[in-house]
């Protein structure tokens, strides 16, 4: 059976250092969600605070209605992938999977009913009678998602399970690890450093900084609206320009250097904030720039073209100075040579605008 984790006013110290300050959470029965984040931001350290290996400075951790602060780890039903393997290196594959049921009191022929139907799931069952030791990195971690599974736990709990296999490899087996997870519908909490990963995977994903989380959504709201600028340059690339906000009869126009927007209309700012002029930056993904050269909108140099197939990278200088990074697909444009001059406009309802401070994001619309 599948839960609902609820954590609420988690804290984590180690000796005087408060690690995670506060936090609050509800993972969604059979959900798919990740813990995003720089190295030290916390994922492993709130990662073993659900799986009982760390203790617990304040607040409570709850699967369903059960509160589990108190609860030893080999009771809490989760089940565990580690970035190193760790499967039994003298137990065959079946062997292995079968370990976690041999000691619930279930009889052979149910064990090797489950074994089999695991091995199935996740797709190794001419492997079963192999030793580890013949196996390739993405098999053996096959192998410990199936032993972790087989025992039908209420959570799934994996940390950076991928980052030993080869590029390539990471992403079939994470699009294999997705599969497994909708068929067998186990609430999931995942660890990773890589957004890409988090993206192809979650249903939802929380993008933690100093063991704050600094935003929480799908996959589609954290990459379109960023909550803030860090997150904003932490999930894809982006360009963050110094502007500023006017206030105008219907709306909010927005300056960059000598060049500035139609009215943007659905700018929220503070009371404190609304009339008067202020300085922001703004977050443009290099995808939403339009290139033109019809001398409106922002007027830019090209310093450097990179032909990559299907799309060109293009670094070009704003007028203020300031470089930004545009990707176009190649065929709508021929490759420009560095010194032509180019004018930028923002595709409609993506510019997400910040405080000075890069933290509150007042959202808005309107062409660039
Ligand atoms: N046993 C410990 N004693 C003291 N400090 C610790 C301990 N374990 C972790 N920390 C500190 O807690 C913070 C969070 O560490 P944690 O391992 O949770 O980060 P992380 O986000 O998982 O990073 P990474 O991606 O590098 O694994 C770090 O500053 C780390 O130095």
């Amino acid at each position: 059976m599948s839960v609902t984790i609820f954590i609420k006013d988690l804290v984590k110290k180690y000796d005087d250092t408060t690690v995670i300050p506060e936090l609050s959470l509800e993972i969604k029965k059979g959900e798919f969600f990740t813990l995003l984040g720089p190295s030290g931001c916390g994922k492993t350290t709130l990662l073993r605070m659900i799986a009982g290996f760390n203790s617990i400075e304040g607040g409570t951790i709850q699967f369903n209605d059960r509160v589990i602060n108190q609860v030893e780890p080999g009771k809490r039903n989760i089940g565990m992938v580690f970035q190193s393997y760790a499967i039994f290196p003298h137990l065959t594959v079946k062997g292995n999977i079968a370990f976690g049921l041999e000691n619930r009191r279930l009889s052979k022929a149910e064990i090797a009913s489950k074994v089999d139907d695991i091995l199935k799931v996740v797709q190794i069952e001419q492997y079963k009678d192999r030793m580890p030791k013949n196996l390739s990195g993405g098999q053996q971690q096959r192998v410990a998602l199936a032993r972790a599974i087989v025992i039908r736990p209420d959570v799934l709990l994996m940390d950076e399970p991928l980052s030993n296999l080869d590029a390539k490899l990471r992403v079939d087996m994470r699009n294999a690890i997705k599969d497994i997870q909708r068929e067998v519908g186990i609430t999931t909490v995942y660890v990773t450093h890589d957004q890409e990963e988090a993206m192809a995977v979650s249903d939802r994903i929380a993008v933690m900084k100093s063991g704050v989380i600094q935003h929480l959504g799908t996959p589609q709201e954290i990459y379109q609206r960023p909550a803030n600028v860090f997150v904003a340059t932490f999930i894809g690339r982006t360009n963050i320009i110094e502007g500023s906000l006017t206030p105008e009869a219907g709306g909010h126009r927005l300056h960059i250097g000598q060049s500035y927007s139609e009215e943007l209309s659905n700018i929220q700012l503070p009371k404190s904030h609304a009339q008067k002029a202020i300085n922001v930056q703004i977050s443009v993904r290099p995808e939403e720039f339009v290139m033109t050269e019809d001398q409106t909108g922002l007027k830019a140099t090209i310093v450097h073209s990179v032909f990559l197939g299907q799309n060109t990278h293009y670094f070009v200088d704003l007028e203020s100075g300031q470089r930004v990074e545009i990707t176009q697909e190649s065929k709508t444009t021929q490759i420009l040579d560095p010194g032509h001059t180019i004018y930028l406009k923002v595709k409609k309802d993506k510019i997400n605008v910040y405080d000075a401070e890069g933290e509150l994001n007042y959202t808005g619309s309107g062409q660039l």
